[in-house]
């Protein structure tokens, strides 16, 4: 059980080590090429949300954070158990949101430097705790298509 917390102290320790290392080692705007045209380190800053939303809200997104960890911590007592998958993707909701709740805390912005540019198109700059907030969510959407699948076996026999 407690291995999800592990996890996603993991993920936290992991995301505030690479903000650290940028805020230190790079000016803000700075660009670092890793592989070419597509793959770039960028130091930048989002007091907002996904895509720049919402700048400057911290107060709606202490909220909405708080709401997602209390959210994950009841889904994480009430699935853990069962089903693993599930409670992986928890582990890396909860520590991207976390994530970012630290820098929204302590920076009153999040900093975010993953820059990708795929077919011409730039997408918006981010971080370990955004990429886990995805695969997070996107392994929850994978585990409830499972789940619904085997129900629906369960009834048709
Ligand atoms: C990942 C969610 C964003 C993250 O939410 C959080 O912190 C949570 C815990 C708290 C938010 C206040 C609430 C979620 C709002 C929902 C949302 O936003 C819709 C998201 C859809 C999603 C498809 C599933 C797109 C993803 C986009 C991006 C990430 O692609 C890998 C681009 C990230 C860059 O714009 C970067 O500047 C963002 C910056 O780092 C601050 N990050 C946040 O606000």
């Amino acid at each position: 059980m407690y291995l999800y917390y592990i996890l996603a102290l993991l993920v936290i320790a992991i995301d505030q080590l690479t903000k650290w290392v940028i805020v230190k080692t790079m000016e803000l705007g700075e660009q670092l090429t890793v592989i070419g045209n597509f793959f770039h380190l960028t130091s930048h800053r989002n007091s907002g949300a996904a895509w720049g939303i919402l700048q400057g809200q911290m107060g709606f997104f202490y909220i909405i954070t708080i709401i997602v960890m209390i959210g994950v911590i009841y889904f994480m007592q009430k699935y853990a158990k069962e089903n693993k998958l599930a409670a992986i993707a928890l582990s890396l909701i909860l520590g991207g949101a976390i994530g970012n709740f630290i820098d929204r805390l302590f920076r009153k912005e999040v900093v975010d430097f993953f820059d990708f540019t795929i077919f011409g198109y730039d997408y918006p700059i981010f971080n370990i705790a955004d990429s886990a907030l995805v695969a997070g969510v996107i392994l929850v959407i994978i585990v409830t298509i499972i789940d619904e699948r085997k129900e629906k076996r369960q009834n048709d026999k």
